[in-house]
């Protein structure tokens, strides 16, 4: 029987915390237009389980609106410490407003207001204008809890497809692909 790929994420990640210098939650997140013009960008997952893997991020953006025009998505890890790299691909539906008010809530009070004020992926003219639109956000919640924007929240991407690669001497690596058939998973190999 094929392993738990999500208990082998959870035993990968839970390494990459012990050895990454940094955000070991850092993941690319590609997407594609409607045309099937590719962009990439990297994002933080902020939840993940049998239905998914979550990050969060302004639905006005180039990816939100990208994810709009085809709600598939790729997600690659690349612990460089662990020499690893995780690749999940499928498709892609926003979170709830309760999960995303939620998560919103959890953030620091700067990076809220940094939500507020970022019209994210559109053309800024300046440093300034957008520094000024933090303090102008500043003052319109000072003394009450920054809600979440509207045009804030998270994505789930459900899993289709695992990979987990693995480097070995000589380039001969190690690459186990879990492809989803129902509440199960089916387990092979790819060569390197
Ligand atoms: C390590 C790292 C983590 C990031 N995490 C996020 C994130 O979780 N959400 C987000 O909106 N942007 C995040 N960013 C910024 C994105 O990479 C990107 O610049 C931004 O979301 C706009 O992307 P877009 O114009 O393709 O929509 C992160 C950047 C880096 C380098
Ligand atoms: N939004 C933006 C613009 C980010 O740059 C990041 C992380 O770099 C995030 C959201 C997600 O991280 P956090 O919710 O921890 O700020």
């Amino acid at each position: 029987m094929a392993d738990d790929p999500i208990a082998l994420f959870d035993r990968w990640l839970a390494e990459a915390e012990q050895s990454e210098l940094n955000d070991p939650n850092a993941m690319a997140l590609a997407t594609a237009d409607a045309g099937g013009r590719p962009s990439v960008r990297m994002v933080l997952l902020k939840g993940h389980g049998p239905d998914g893997f979550v990050f969060y991020t302004n639905r006005g953006s180039r990816k939100a609106e990208e994810l709009g025009a085809n709600a598939q998505a790729s997600l690659l890890f690349h612990w460089k410490s662990l020499r690893r790299q995780v690749r999940v691909t499928g498709a892609v539906s926003p979170v709830s407003d309760a999960e995303s008010d939620a998560y919103f809530a959890s953030r620091g009070r700067d990076s809220q207001l940094g939500a507020w004020a970022s019209d994210q992926s559109r053309p800024l003219d300046s440093r300034a204008i957008f520094e000024a639109r933090v303090e102008a956000i500043r003052e319109r919640f000072d003394g009450q809890d920054v809600p979440r924007p509207p045009f804030w929240g998270g994505y789930r991407v459900a899993a289709e497809e695992i990979e987990f690669w693995q480097d070995r001497a000589h380039r001969l690596h190690e690459r186990r692909l879990f492809t989803r058939a129902g509440d199960c998973w089916n387990e092979g190999l790819l060569f390197p």
